[in-house]
């Protein structure tokens, strides 16, 4: 069994890496920690995600450990996989230390995903401080780079709207269909939990109906357009409900482009990937929730000269968790039978 962890198990894709780590075949999850001061400190798992409750290996496990700097060598040298699902400055912050023990590291947040460090003050608001860690992550976006993953000690877990719409959108680009004059626009709404735990008003049931948000600035938009390679213009938006996001790409083609050329384009890119299905209709929330599926469908206009693609993710699950976990299992290769869909479907 490979020695797993996760730092930030109290939040929300903390719940998810929880979950499918425990349900895996080979890693088993050793501990759960917690910021310093968390309230979640000293509570059994089930106490901390109520989900949780009945389940007797996750009871044996003990409770929520309260993290601190003078851990970090242990924790790197004790564990063959470490996730970290916490904010981006404690990634930040914490990562390099963890990434000199012999443990793969798999982070969660944006702190190690843009190999410019000078977008992190515009996009962030800190200054990105560790270049040496960032040239060693490895974007896992893991339809797209298996085998970099495969050889890497550290991957940098994608954003959720970015797994969206670069699975949606990178057939085009790799198959040379885009028009050369006109940027893809993307229009994506996220459920609440895209926010995490915490409380806050924005959040608040009360307040979040359908808004868009971070218009122009935010800071998906930069690491979209690092992996597409491309300039995009990227909103998203809040909707009311939990979980899942729908992002809607609309993408002008070369005049040459047939409905053929387009079909290639996906089937090429994804007709061997189990945990993406191409679909004859508009894909829909519900029906990749609480899995690790991406659903991508397209609608194109020989007379308008373009295509209109939907993806559907679970924000928590392909979106982070399961994307995260995708990552491991690559990066374990063909031990004892796993494959990338090991222990997700
Ligand atoms: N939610 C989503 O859809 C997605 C989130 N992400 C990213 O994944 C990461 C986790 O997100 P999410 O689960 O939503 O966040 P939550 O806010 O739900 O959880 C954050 C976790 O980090 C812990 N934490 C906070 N500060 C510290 C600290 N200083 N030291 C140790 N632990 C700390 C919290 O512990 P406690 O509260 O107990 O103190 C909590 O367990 C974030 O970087 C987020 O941007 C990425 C893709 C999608
Ligand atoms: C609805 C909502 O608030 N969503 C989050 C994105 C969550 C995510 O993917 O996170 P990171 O890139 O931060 O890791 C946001 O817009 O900030």
């Amino acid at each position: 069994m490979n020695k797993t962890c996760i730092i930030g198990a109290s939040g929300y894709t903390g719940a998810e890496l929880i979950k499918l780590i425990n349900r895996h075949p080979i890693l088993e999850l050793r501990a759960c920690y917690v910021s310093e001061h968390s309230n979640f400190a000293g509570k059994t798992l089930a106490q901390v995600h109520e989900q949780l409750s009945g389940d007797d290996k996750l009871a044996q496990l003990g409770t929520m450990i309260a993290f601190n700097e003078s851990m970090l060598d242990n924790i790197a040298n004790e564990f063959d996989h470490i996730f970290l699902a916490t904010p981006h400055e404690f990634s930040h912050d914490y990562l390099p230390s963890l990434l000199n023990g012999q443990a793969n590291v798999y982070d969660l947040s944006g702190a190690f995903r843009l190999t410019n460090p000078q977008i992190f003050e515009t996009y962030y608001g800190f200054e990105h401080k560790h270049h040496n860690a960032l040239k060693q992550a490895v974007y896992g976006l893991a339809e797209w780079h298996a085998q970099l993953i495969q050889n890497a000690k550290f991957i940098a877990v994608p954003g959720c709207y970015p797994t969206a719409s670069l699975l949606a959108l990178k057939p085009l680009i790799s198959a040379n269909l885009l028009a050369n004059n006109s940027l893809p626009v993307i229009n994506a709404t996220s459920g609440v939990s895209g926010a995490g735990r915490k409380a806050s008003v924005t959040t608040s049931f009360q307040e979040v109906s359908l808004q868009a948000y971070g218009v122009l600035q935010h800071r998906h938009m930069p690491e979209i357009e690092e992996y597409a390679n491309q300039q995009v213009v990227f909103t998203p938006h809040l909707g009311a409900f939990k979980r899942g996001i729908l992002a809607t790409l609309t993408c002008f083609l070369k005049p040459s482009v047939s409905l053929e050329d387009i079909d290639n384009a996906y089937n090429r890119a994804y007709q061997n990937q189990p945990l993406i299905r191409l679909l004859p209709t508009m894909p829909k929330l519900d029906n990749v929730v609480h899995t690790p599926y991406c659903d991508i469908a397209y609608v194109y206009s020989a007379e308008k000269n373009c295509i209109v693609v939907t993806s559907a993710i679970d924000n928590l699950l392909k979106g982070a968790a399961s994307q995260a976990i995708q990552c491991c299992n690559l990066k374990m290769g063909d031990i004892q039978g796993i494959t990338q869909e090991t222990g997700l479907i």
